[in-house]
């Protein structure tokens, strides 16, 4: 604690210090394949790219979303008018060995640029050792300041997740490029980029054993599933999880970057499973898609996806902590989704909805199915964004230790829904003295 504290102060030092960025003269233009150009000035790296053009409406959380590798080869619109008050913390977890090793959800930024309405050249935050400017700047990732983020956002709105291209410097006053030069990452296997090459394990002495399919984890989930004691095992996206598939409790499938179409191979292995193993599995965002393809369902491009901290979701059945019929705030950022098809395939059923959009949040198997599978289109790990919906991961490991449970007792424990029983709240009413 004491070490900690010493430690400490050189950084609250330096974050409550005003830090004047960077120089923020250099211009940079931000070109769109549909044929619009944005002028504003260069924060960050030198550097001209080309990416998918998204938008997030996440307020705070800049450092998670940027580290998230779901946001590879995406420039990144943030609709919050400035960005970078509170600086960059050290990306290291020093102090808490449950931490896979970030403090952040990887180490390095993982979208291809960022554009900001203004950028806050001062930073304060007791854990801030750089500016954002600084951080993107050492992480060779060109940013984009000065430029009217409303007006980007309502053109991808309109039109769909663009195209785009970021011109620094001298770039930036040469015309827009030809439109056969925007380079397409939705046409890459980005999953396979970020996806990690080396099976590893987490807190191998945890009480339940989770395997762990990396399509491009957020730390957080890998966090949060150690928090409640699980050893967990990573596996690259693409393992052939069914030869080793007896020695876990439970199936974890993570987020990820890109088409879910790349991933057909994951979906393939995972029907397998689904068909020849009983034990709980949970998949998010990218996880979600591969679990609802492995169980025959189609996944879509939407216009603009869903990205931002502030996404209703409404739970269609109960399970665990999710209780039918509440709204629960969620993290999300995805350009695909399940499609909702009626009737549903057999053992499965819709789990959330989107309460703006409609769109398929969440599919669990059905309870005469005797399955243990969900999927969540949204984040229930959060970093950032509400932790409305963060008991799931609890939800899962008690399943899982259930699970393992019942194979001890030969007493299986289904996995029942926890359903409310109905309130009569006429009953309940009470005569209070008439107001005068
Ligand atoms: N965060 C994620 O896992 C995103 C999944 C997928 N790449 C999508 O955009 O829909």
């Amino acid at each position: 604690m004491f070490i900690r504290h010493i430690i400490r102060i050189p950084t609250l030092y330096r974050g409550l210090a005003t830090q004047a960025g960077p120089s923020i003269a250099t211009p940079a233009t931000l070109h769109l394949k549909t044929g619009q150009s944005f002028f504003g000035k260069s924060f960050g790296a030198p550097r001209s790219i080309y990416g998918e053009t998204v938008f997030s409406t996440s307020i705070t959380s800049y450092t998670e979303s940027m580290t998230d590798p779901s946001y590879r080869g995406q420039i990144l619109v943030f609709t919050t008018p400035m960005i970078g008050n509170y600086g960059v913390p050290h990306n290291k977890a020093p102090y808490n060995s449950q931490d896979v090793g970030v403090v952040l959800e990887s180490q390095n930024i993982q979208c291809a640029a960022v554009i900001v309405g203004d950028v806050a050249e001062k930073f304060s935050h007791y854990t801030a050792v750089e500016s954002l400017a600084a951080w993107c700047k050492r992480n060779n990732v060109p940013g984009i300041t000065g430029v009217d983020t409303r007006a980007i956002t309502r053109l991808l709105r309109d039109q769909g997740t663009t195209l785009g291209r970021i011109a620094i410097g001298p770039d930036a006053a040469l015309p827009a490029p030809d439109a056969s030069k925007y380079w397409d990452p939705s046409k890459e296997n980005l999953v396979d980029q970020v996806s990690t090459k080396t099976v590893y394990e987490l807190n191998p002495t945890g009480s339940i054993k989770i395997a762990v399919l990396d399509f491009g984890a957020k730390a957080n989930i890998l966090r949060s599933l150690v928090r409640r004691d699980a050893a967990v095992t990573v596996f690259p996206w693409n393992y052939d999880f069914n030869a080793v598939r007896d020695q876990y409790d439970g199936l974890f499938l993570t987020n990820g970057p890109g088409d879910p179409a790349h991933c057909m191979e994951a979906a393939l292995k995972l029907r397998q499973t689904l068909q020849e193993w009983d034990r709980p599995i949970f998949g998010i965002c990218m996880g979600h898609q591969i679990i609802g393809m492995a169980a025959g369902l189609d996944a879509y491009r939407m216009t603009f996806g869903n990205r931002g901290h502030n996404q209703p979701v409404l739970a269609l059945a109960s399970a665990g902590s999710i209780k039918a019929g509440r709204v629960y705030v969620t993290s999300q950022n995805h350009q695909y989704a399940l499609k909702l098809q009626d009737p549903f395939p057999a053992g499965w059923e819709p789990f959330f909805i989107n309460c703006n959009d409609s769109s398929v949040e969440g599919i669990k198997s059905t309870a005469e199915s005797g399955k243990k599978v969900w999927g969540v289109q949204f984040h229930p790990e959060s970093a950032g964004g509400p932790l409305d919906t963060i008991e799931m991961f609890t939800d899962f490991v008690s399943e899982c230790k259930a699970h393992k449970l019942s194979l001890v007792n030969t007493t299986a424990r289904p996995m029942e829904a926890t359903v409310e029983a109905p309130l009569d709240i006429s009953a309940k009413r009470v005569a209070v003295a008439a107001a005068a």
